[in-house]
């Protein structure tokens, strides 16, 4: 079939299928076309062009499937006045009215937004968004969603990918965001209470658990340190404050000047008091207070597991909120694993009327006169919508997906205060029930030795044993076992792939050993399953640049003053997930997510908003950004 170009005189052949009466679905086409506009020269059959090609095609056949469908031969007509650019010789009309709401060159879509990645940042963005009307296509690389909290399932087993510790997921108050979020979409799922929130085995055989029950977790602190008592209780006091204050405000995005302003009105006392400790670092406010280095270590201990690094880098109002949270909420494990959570949320999103495709990876964002107008994927698709949201990390949005010369201002500043943290080391086990004593906790921080070794890669070791809550989790007689402990992407680079897996098996070796000296003899003649997953399995299946756990600051930070919110200097393009305020961890990427759905919904018009003073507002944070 030939096809002329009003703008060109370009003929192409294409062979496409008729759609009942409303249209022809094209499957293939000689050339790369992005064109709408045409005429059919012959007969009926065929009417549609591919629009999902941008790149010269390396063969003569495009076979993409995922081609939308003309619906009518006139509706070309109606995209005569449009502009055109010439790609290849061939021009390309693309009608910019559609565009700019969102709409596919194809006239479907209609998106608000588009989210790369289905991470629970960006599912939190995505869901909220779609409940205040929005329509959200979500666009995830891999087959699942989840991200880092994510799962997958090996020989009846069924594995968290990321930690299984999970705060924000109680019945009350305000901070439990993952509960909200879920229910936003009308979802509830069953947790199980988790007695121990981590169990701490460190230097010179100081063991302290993390009960639920904060009294029984300042007595059995106090005991080990009676000495400092007084300063245990006024550190652990002053988190209490900020948590309180953050427990009493209605969460929502704080570069939305109209809800801020309402805050600082209605809550002055706790606005204030956030304002205050905004800046500061935990490790500083816990030296007013004690002195033993041992405590102060255990401090640090305390801080790391949530921030991977020590407390005199871990901002104050991050620290409070988990030292605090796991007490007044408690931690609560889902029923069948941290990936139901991603799943609720995907099923919610599509109740909801929006979208998620998978095998959807997102290569670069499309940007029209300084605006973020859609994405190109691997496979030559193009979406677009009126607002395009990263839940990639800051390092991949502007490294990899926008240009790198492209490079804002306020990224290079963020870049300069904050590195990618190190990745994990991770051992997904089966084992014998039996190697377990029956009273163990869910939940193990091991350092033996030395407390220098707390932030070295391979020094610390987290372990997590879900089947202690949920046994349904692995086949019956049988426990999951998730260690897991920082290491850097270098250290796995440039190996053959015999060497490659050599390493893992000896890196893996030595960590069971010590958890078998310390916790749980006979663990490796127990093992039933094992997989090692490195850094590069981290990138790999994340999609994080060097498979990073997230931001970390590279010197003392302070506190989260330089921490990004969720609009970016590229108009149209947001950022959501762990680097973006407030950091890491389910609970701080869920909260980045309602931020974010929060300031899109006013900029497509869903909540109120006020340009006036969000120029004003947002100008005052870069500024204060820029002191950090
Ligand atoms: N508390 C815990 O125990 C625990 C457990 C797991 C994860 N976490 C936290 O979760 C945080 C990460 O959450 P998040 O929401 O920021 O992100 P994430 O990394 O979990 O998810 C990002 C998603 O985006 C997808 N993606 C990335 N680039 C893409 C592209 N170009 N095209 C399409 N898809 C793409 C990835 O495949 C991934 O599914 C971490 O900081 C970690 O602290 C905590
Ligand atoms: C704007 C301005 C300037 C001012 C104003 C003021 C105000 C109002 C302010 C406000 C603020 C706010 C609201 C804030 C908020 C915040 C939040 C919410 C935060 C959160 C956070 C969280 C976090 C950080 C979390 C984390 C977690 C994690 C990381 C976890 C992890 C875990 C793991 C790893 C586990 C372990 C394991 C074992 C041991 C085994």
């Amino acid at each position: 079939m030939n096809t002329r170009f009003p703008n060109s005189q370009s003929f192409l052949d294409f062979k496409a299928t008729q759609l009942g009466n409303s249209g022809f679905q094209v499957i293939s086409c000689m050339l790369p076309l992005k064109t709408l506009n045409y005429t059919v020269l012959h007969g009926p059959r065929l009417s549609k062009l591919c629009l999902s090609c941008s790149k010269p095609l390396k063969t003569q056949i495009c076979t993409n499937q995922e081609v939308g469908f003309f619906r009518t031969v006139e509706r070309s007509k109606s995209l005569l006045s449009v502009r055109t650019k010439s790609v290849m010789g061939v021009s390309e009309v693309v009608e910019k009215d559609d565009v700019a709401e969102g709409k596919n060159k194809d006239g479907s879509g209609g998106y608000d937004a588009i989210v790369i990645g289905s991470g629970i940042g960006g599912l939190v963005a995505a869901t909220q968004l779609a409940v205040k009307g929005a329509k959200v296509l979500v666009l995830e690389k891999y087959v699942i969603p989840g991200g880092s909290s994510g799962f997958y399932e090996r020989d009846g087993y069924t594995f968290d990918v990321g930690s299984s510790v999970m705060f924000g997921f109680s019945d009350k108050g305000n901070l439990n965001l993952i509960t909200q979020a879920l229910a936003a979409v009308g979802c509830k799922m069953e947790v199980i209470p988790d007695p121990t929130t981590v169990h701490f085995h460190l230097p010179n055989n100081l063991s302290v658990q993390v009960h639920r029950e904060y009294d029984d977790f300042i007595s059995e602190l106090t005991s080990k340190f009676p000495h400092e008592k007084e300063g245990i209780l006024k550190f652990y006091n002053e988190c209490w404050k900020i948590f309180n204050a953050l427990n009493s405000l209605e969460l929502k995005s704080l570069e939305e000047p109209i809800y801020l302003f309402g805050q600082f009105f209605k809550k002055p006392v706790e606005c204030l008091t956030l304002a205050y400790y905004l800046p500061q670092n935990a490790g500083s406010i816990a030296r007013n207070y004690l002195k033993d280095p041992e405590v102060l270590s255990f401090i640090d201990a305390e801080c790391f597991i949530v921030s991977t690094v020590n407390a005199l880098q871990t901002p104050m109002i991050n620290a409070s909120m988990v030292l605090c949270d796991r007490h007044f909420g408690g931690i609560n494990y889902p029923v069948g694993g941290v990936g139901e959570i991603a799943k609720s949320l995907t099923k919610g999103l599509a109740d909801q009327g929006s979208e998620i495709l998978y095998r959807a990876n997102v290569t670069s964002i499309i940007i029209d006169d300084g605006k973020a107008v859609g994405v190109r994927l691997s496979d030559e698709r193009e979406f677009f919508a009126k607002t395009i949201i990263s839940n990639a990390t800051r390092w991949d949005t502007f490294g990899k997906l926008l240009k790198k010369q492209d490079l804002p201002k306020e990224e290079e500043n963020f870049q300069k205060i904050y590195i990618k943290a190190p990745s994990f080391l991770s051992i997904h086990m089966g084992v014998k029930a039996e190697v377990l004593p029956p009273d163990t906790d869910c939940h193990h921080f091991v350092l033996e030795d030395d407390w220098k070794n707390l932030e070295e890669p391979y020094g610390s070791i987290f372990l997590s044993i879900p089947t202690m809550l949920d046994s349904s989790l692995a086949p019956k007689g049988r426990h999951i076992l998730h260690i897991f402990t920082t290491s850097s992407i270098e250290d796995w680079q440039g190996l053959t792939t015999k060497d490659y897996e050599i390493k893992k098996e000896l890196v893996a070796d030595k960590i069971i050993s010590r958890l078998e000296n310390k916790l749980f003899p006979g663990l490796k003649a127990s093992i039933e399953f094992k997989e090692v997953g490195t850094p590069k399995t981290h990138r790999r299946y994340l999609a994080r640049d060097s498979g990073t756990y997230g931001p970390m600051p590279r010197s003392v930070p302070k506190g989260l003053l330089g921490m990004p919110f969720n609009t970016t200097s590229i108009n149209g393009l947001y950022c959501v997930g762990d680097s973006c305020f407030p950091g890491q961890g389910v609970i701080a990427v869920a909260f980045s997510g309602v931020m974010c759905a929060h300031r899109v919904a006013a900029d497509v018009g869903l909540e109120k908003r006020s340009p006036v003073l969000d120029a004003g507002l947002l100008r005052l944070l870069g500024w204060l950004r820029s002191l950090a």
